[in-house]
């Protein structure tokens, strides 16, 4: 495709696409000057980059399925470090902090969701549903291109359809589960903001509320992984740790590196076993995965 062409077709999806920005006019120095969105930014991004990769198409995919895969005792799990860059980050965080989508924002007990993408339908007699529900934003596709043209991790039938962006202030988190059979069994989860640790379990935790009543202390049993989720990191798990370990956030202001952490020597700065990694500021992630549609009608 060539720059105009490219540059057409984008302006017309940006046009339409739910998450963009038109482009305001403004006088500047009595010159009528168009403001580029942070939003625009984002797409032109992403779309330019999706591009470049594709060109170089095996060379890519190669990366991801070799370089990235951790050490990990179980199942298959990877961990790129800075895939997306410092304005990406800052573009996505308008996006979805934008005021088109303000009001979509579920407020849970202990952290926010947003929700793109598929979604079952509601059985009849099920409870009011908790995940707000938008059409796929031309940013979301953008961002699942690009995953699936950087590997070859999901395949044609199950492209990720479902974007679920969690934002946990500080001391908030997500308690142990699984994200069962609605999914196909492959995560990816890309990080904003705070670097936090997802820990995983064969079986829930005991956890208690710390002496303040503020964070919950993890008490036992030790997880059988962690993983250190910094910024722009993309996290990917799938198989075996999907279907038969139990995740979680602490809902705490800070996370202990057990010795079941597999990457605490691959960040920036690199951490020891027992060191504490303070939670600076608000954390969110957005979480790419392939629903099963189901019509339960
Ligand atoms: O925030 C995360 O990194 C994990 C989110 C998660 O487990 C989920 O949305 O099911
Ligand atoms: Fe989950």
């Amino acid at each position: 495709m060539t720059a105009i062409d490219f540059e057409a077709l984008l302006a017309e999806e940006l046009a339409k696409s739910l998450g963009s920005s038109e482009q305001k006019s403004e006088k500047e120095n009595g010159k009528e000057v168009v403001a580029k969105t942070a939003n625009e930014s984002l797409e032109h991004y992403l779309s330019e980059n999706n591009e470049k990769t594709k060109q170089n198409k095996k060379a890519k995919k190669m990366k991801l399925s070799n370089d990235y895969k951790l050490k990990s005792p179980i199942g298959s799990t990877y961990y790129i470090r800075n895939y997306i860059t410092p304005t990406e980050e800052s573009d996505i965080m308008e996006k979805i902090m934008d005021s088109r989508v303000k009001n979509e924002w579920v407020q849970l007990k202990r952290r926010k969701l947003l929700c793109f993408g598929e979604k079952a339908k509601q059985s009849k007699g099920n409870e009011k549903k908790k995940e707000s529900e938008l059409a796929m934003a031309k940013w979301c596709e953008l961002l699942i291109d690009k995953i699936c043209n950087d590997s070859e991790i999901f395949d044609e039938h199950h492209r990720p359809n479902h974007i679920l962006i969690n934002n946990y202030e500080i001391g908030e988190g997500i308690m142990a589960h699984k994200d069962g059979p609605a999914y196909y069994p492959l995560v990816c989860i890309l990080s904003l903001h705070s670097a936090i640790t997802i820990l995983f379990f064969q079986k829930p935790p005991v956890v208690r509320k710390s002496e303040d009543g503020h964070s919950l202390i993890q008490l036992k049993p030790n997880p059988v992984l962690q993983v250190i989720l910094e910024p722009r990191s993309l996290f990917i798990f799938r198989d075996d740790l999907y279907h038969h370990y139990y995740h979680m956030i602490l809902e705490a202001d800070n996370d202990v590196i057990f010795d079941t952490c597999v990457n605490h020597n691959l960040t920036f700065p690199t951490f020891s076993v027992g060191d504490v990694l303070p939670r600076k500021q608000k954390r969110v992630s957005i979480t790419i995965r392939h629903f099963y549609y189901q019509d339960t009608d």
